[in-house]
């Protein structure tokens, strides 16, 4: 728990980011996130509680640069100095060679722009200049803030696939925050829900979109035998109209399979998406 006088930032959260996957910290403005991962990094005290990284407060880690990437809002670089050198800087003071700035310039995509001063730099060049500065130990735990803020939307792809390579493919456990769930559905494989300070919802991004409510829309020929099969399968099924039906309970891959053991020929088969926003919305509304 953490209060800013009478305002509860943070109360009764808790939750574990796995090594190897990426999980999505969601709320809206003002929810707690960044005070959560400032808890994280040792920057604020909570009131009651703990915030450990890898099993230990952040304070207590000896290298912590090569523990933690750390991506906070509006991080703040010295404008007149360099990208390359903003991030030599940071290689001397932790101990790390000075080659790794070049390289986790690479990585993020500013090679390029290495040798210029950080004062002309665009937000987004900014935000992947942060990352950079993340990458230098090549922790195995990131803490990311919004880290989306200012990408276009190629940056934003490109964030995707960077974040899902680092925990998928490197096995690094990332926490990312966003008030945007659909921002980062395609990037993580878990989410926590907070509002006004309070958990909302924890698990994975699937349960999060199904909940009982994802249904298959499928169009036969020959609906009259499908339907009474897929309910033998455990689906709830709908007759739309005739040849057409909604099915709860089993996913657009079973049904189809269901319809190719009954031989039974399909016009459409399509997952109706669950609006993730509107998820989001309902979730952390009035609470
Ligand atoms: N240093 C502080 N002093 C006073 N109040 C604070 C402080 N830091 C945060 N708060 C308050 O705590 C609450 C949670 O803020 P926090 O910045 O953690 O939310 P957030 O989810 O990160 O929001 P955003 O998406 O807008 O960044 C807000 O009501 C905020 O005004």
């Amino acid at each position: 728990m953490k209060s800013f006088g009478p305002v509860r930032a943070v109360d009764g959260v808790s939750f574990t980011v796995e090594a190897g996957s990426v999980t999505g910290y969601l709320g809206p403005n003002g929810a707690g996130k960044t005070t959560t991962l400032r808890c994280l990094l040792g920057l604020v005290a909570p009131d009651s509680g703990r915030a450990l990284v890898g099993g230990r407060p952040y304070a207590s880690l000896t290298a912590p640069l090569t523990e933690v990437g750390a991506v906070l809002e509006a991080t703040s670089f010295h404008p007149g100095r360099t990208a390359r050198n903003h991030l030599r800087i940071l290689c001397t003071a932790a101990g790390l060679p000075q080659s790794r700035a070049d390289e986790a310039l690479a990585q993020v995509g500013l090679a390029d722009a290495a040798g210029k001063r950080v004062l002309g730099f665009s937000l987004g060049m900014r935000q992947r200049l942060a990352l950079a500065a993340a990458l230098l130990g090549r922790p195995r735990v990131y803490i990311l803030d919004e880290p989306a803020n200012g990408l276009d939307p190629a940056g934003i792809e490109w964030l995707r696939g960077f974040l899902r390579h680092l925990a998928h493919e490197q096995g690094a456990a990332v926490l990312v925050s966003s008030h945007v769930l659909s921002e980062v559905e395609q990037t993580v494989d878990n989410v926590v829900i907070i509002a006004r300070g309070r958990l909302v919802r924890q698990g994975t991004l699937t349960e999060l979109t199904s909940n009982g409510r994802s249904v298959v829309r499928v169009g036969a020929v020959n609906a009259a035998e499908l339907g009474p099969a897929l309910e033998t399968a455990g689906g709830a099924v709908e007759r739309v109209e005739d040849g057409l039906l909604r099915v709860r309970g089993l996913t657009a891959e079973e049904v189809g399979r269901i319809a190719l053991d009954r031989r039974v020929a399909l016009r459409e088969l399509v997952e109706e998406r669950t609006d993730l926003q509107k998820v989001f919305l309902d979730l952390t509304e009035e609470r």
